[in-house]
């Protein structure tokens, strides 16, 4: 098959049709408005937005930490171990619709902690979400807990300490939040402790950060993905060593652009990164805040890069299964129904 060759529609088809594994999602950035005031109501929480328009309104970002400022707000409708479940089972509905057959969600324990609801909590109403997911949509998933990294190490011990009795339930640990003036290094001995415990090591750098940041998750935090990663391209010896030893990046188009990391989709570096052999990803980040799920990234992403093709697409999310934390044989699973999507296209 000539992939290259494919035409607009057919790769739209392609686009949303093909499996794919999701594997940078915040699962409280896919909060939206509705159910935050639905949320907020339930549980006679007050906010600072008279209507869903209005905050919806206030989805204008001008970097990082102007939406994380925001995010934290919306987060703090969420108390009770029901309202983490609702949360995660309106991402999985739409996640479901967008053909993603595999999630791996950041969660924020600190953000919820600190408002005085339970790590108990918080991780009860997402595990039951994630057994939900796969019992009535088929679609696995796994837990990734995320130290925020404006707090100190400290902070990122004690909730490690906190999440101990349920280390079954998380696969892994991430780092997130205002990235610069906080460099991976800030978290080396949490996570060189997370990684004796055989928890699989993720963090942010490069979205906002120096390709250094990068470097140094790679080097001193020995983290397996990095997620965002697209401030790598300043540093061509660093691109070299992803592509050498296929680093898998989970890229964010449509988060990228309402941040201000790219001025606009079309100057977007996914292209050049794939095409310098790096195991880039498509994900959605925050997807109720940055204006799209998995598909709408897919989409919005190869309108703007005409250079994108069908054979790009299907490395993406061949590149997707590859990075997932799955054993071997799901990942062959998944890959055979790409390779059937694309064989009937
Ligand atoms: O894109 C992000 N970057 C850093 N922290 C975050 N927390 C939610 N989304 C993000
Ligand atoms: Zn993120």
């Amino acid at each position: 098959m000539q992939l290259d060759a494919i035409g607009k529609d057919k790769l739209h088809h392609l686009l949303r049709a093909m499996p794919k594994a999701e594997l940078h999602i915040h699962i409280e950035g896919s909060l939206e408005p509705e159910l935050i005031f639905a949320l907020a109501q339930r549980n006679g929480v007050s906010l600072s937005y008279p209507s869903v328009e209005a905050l919806r309104a206030a989805y204008a970002f001008t970097d990082l930490q102007s939406f994380l400022d925001i995010y934290y707000a919306g987060a703090s409708v969420l108390l009770k171990a029901q309202d983490f479940e609702d949360m995660a089972m309106a991402y999985f509905r739409r996640a479901r619709a967008d053909n993603v057959v595999h999630a791996e969600l950041f969660f924020d324990p600190q953000t919820h902690t600190a408002r005085g609801v339970s790590f108990e909590t918080v991780i009860t109403g997402l595990t039951h979400a994630c057994a939900r997911a796969q019992a009535e949509l088929g679609i696995s998933s796994s837990l990734i807990m995320c130290f925020l990294r404006h707090l100190s190490e400290e902070e990122a011990f004690a909730t490690l300490e906190e999440a101990m009795p349920f280390r079954s339930q998380i696969v892994g640990v991430g780092l997130d939040s205002s990235e610069r003036g906080h460099p991976p290094e800030k978290f080396a001995r949490v996570f060189a402790k997370c990684r004796e415990l055989g928890l699989h090591l993720v963090a942010h750098a490069g979205e906002e950060g120096p390709p250094a940041y990068v470097w140094s998750a790679l080097d001193v935090l020995k983290v397996e993905r990095i997620d965002h990663g697209v401030r790598s391209v300043e540093d061509p010896v660093l691109m070299q060593r992803l592509a050498r030893e296929r680093v898998p990046l989970t890229v964010c188009p449509l988060s990228n652009v309402k941040l201000c990391v790219f001025k606009t989709m079309s100057e977007h570096n996914l292209a050049t990164l794939l095409d310098q052999g790096l195991a880039a990803t498509v994900n959605s980040d925050d997807p109720a805040y940055f204006g799209g799920y998995m598909n709408d990234n897919f989409v919005a992403t190869f309108d703007a890069l005409p250079q994108l093709t069908a054979r790009h697409a299907y490395q993406l999310a061949a590149n997707s299964f590859e990075a997932s934390f799955v054993d071997a044989a799901a990942k062959s699973a998944w890959k055979a129904q790409l390779d059937q999507v694309f064989a009937a296209a």
